[in-house]
């Protein structure tokens, strides 16, 4: 690697150990994040883990009792938030309700412009949010989804370092939601413009970022891309906040096999794990699969419930012995032919199980 590409490498954002008390609560605790440049980062956890806090702690609304902020390489921990020059957009929308869009736009931009350059500039980014010719309009003659995109231009407009989106859309309706969280993510790759955007909604966060840093109780849990979390989450919380995961308690029997409470033993990568020690296995449902012909049968289950997803059916069932419940995802041709009360064998591919410590969260 050479000098160029090593200074190139540096994220734009470095946060280091912040910590945050409001009163007796720690809200935040010896948070340490970076974030690439022109990257999409969502932060995502539970409600009250401490994300909204550290968006704030980042654009300066806030202070922190504890460790730095870099930005580009300059140390702006205890500079005002005015000068940090980073866009925010909120669940609210939060635009002048008398001014017009053109106006609550405009407000964005840095004093000292001609009406030229405003009109040019205000123009640009309309086109750009998928609003050209509602300059004249008021927020009131806009729907949900108009404003918010409104919001977004104006946090855009004096062309920030960094855009932090607060739930933004989390006010809109679900269709809607999908939608805009994909004009987002193609507006945020088309301006390259580094993003920070918190959220509580597991699949927005799946859908539109580069990385994700999972947050609980103000701690990070863990960061990496969509991909890294889904697929390989380094604790069962991890593994139960992005998407769904069974757990089935077992033991290492010996290396690379685990034995079922049910007495059924298996492979698996039991990594470093002593002989004799209690794990719980984790499955996804839509990794469970069906034991054809007998062959390989972990489980025998019984069907519960069915619910319907649209291009997959997704069977709830039991395990009479523990009374373990499991959930599988199955093709809906394949799901519909499995009725309530109906047994069902399970073979647990290897490559698919997880495993943790009992009992840890
Ligand atoms: N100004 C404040 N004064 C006192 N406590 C606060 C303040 N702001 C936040 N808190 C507390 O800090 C904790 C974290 O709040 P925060 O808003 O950062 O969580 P969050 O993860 O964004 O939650 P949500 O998803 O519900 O918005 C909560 O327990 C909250 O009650």
């Amino acid at each position: 690697m050479n000098a160029h590409q090593a200074i190139a490498a540096e994220p734009l954002l470095k946060l280091t150990g912040i910590s945050k008390r409001f009163g007796h609560q720690d809200v935040l605790k010896d948070v340490t994040l970076d974030v690439e440049a022109g990257s999409f980062t969502c932060l995502v956890g539970p409600s009250g883990c401490g994300k909204t806090t550290l968006l704030r702690v980042l654009c300066g609304l806030e202070t922190t009792e504890q460790g730095a902020i870099l930005c580009g390489g300059r140390d702006i921990t205890f500079s005002s938030a005015a000068s940090r020059n980073m866009g925010l957009v909120f669940q609210s929308y939060a635009l002048f309700p008398n001014l017009t869009v053109a106006r609550n736009i405009a407000y964005g931009l840095p004093r000292g412009w001609s009406r030229r350059q405003i009109q040019d500039r205000v123009d640009a980014l309309l086109d750009t949010v998928g609003l050209a010719g509602f300059a004249k309009r008021k927020p009131e003659e806009l729907s949900g989804g108009q404003q918010q995109r409104v919001a977004i231009a104006r946090a855009l407009a004096p062309e920030p370092s960094v855009l932090l989106l607060d739930e933004p859309l989390s006010a809109l309706d679900a269709q809607l939601r999908v939608q805009l969280r994909s004009e987002l993510k193609s507006l945020q790759q088309r301006l390259g413009v580094t993003t920070v955007m918190v959220t509580h909604d597991q699949s927005e966060a799946l859908a539109v970022a580069d990385r994700i840093a999972l947050m609980e109780q103000g701690r990070i849990v863990q960061a990496g891309s969509p991909f890294e979390l889904y697929c390989h989450p380094k604790s069962r919380f991890v593994a139960n906040f992005l998407g769904r995961m069974n757990f089935l308690a077992a033991k290492v029997l010996a290396a690379g096999v685990v034995q079922l409470a049910s007495g059924f033993s298996f492979p698996a990568d039991t990594g470093p794990i002593l002989p004799g020690v209690d794990i719980d296995l984790g499955i996804r449902p839509e990794d469970v699969a069906l034991a054809e012909d007998g062959a390989g049968v972990a489980l025998t289950l019984r069907v519960q419930r069915r619910e319907f997803l649209g291009s997959t059916m997704r069977l709830e069932a039991v395990e009479p012995q523990s009374g373990a419940m499991l959930a599988l995802d199955l093709p809906q041709r394949l799901g519909r032919s499995h009725i309530e009360g109906a047994e069902l064998q399970i073979f647990l591919p290897a490559s698919r199980l997880h495993i943790f410590p009992a009992g840890a969260r």
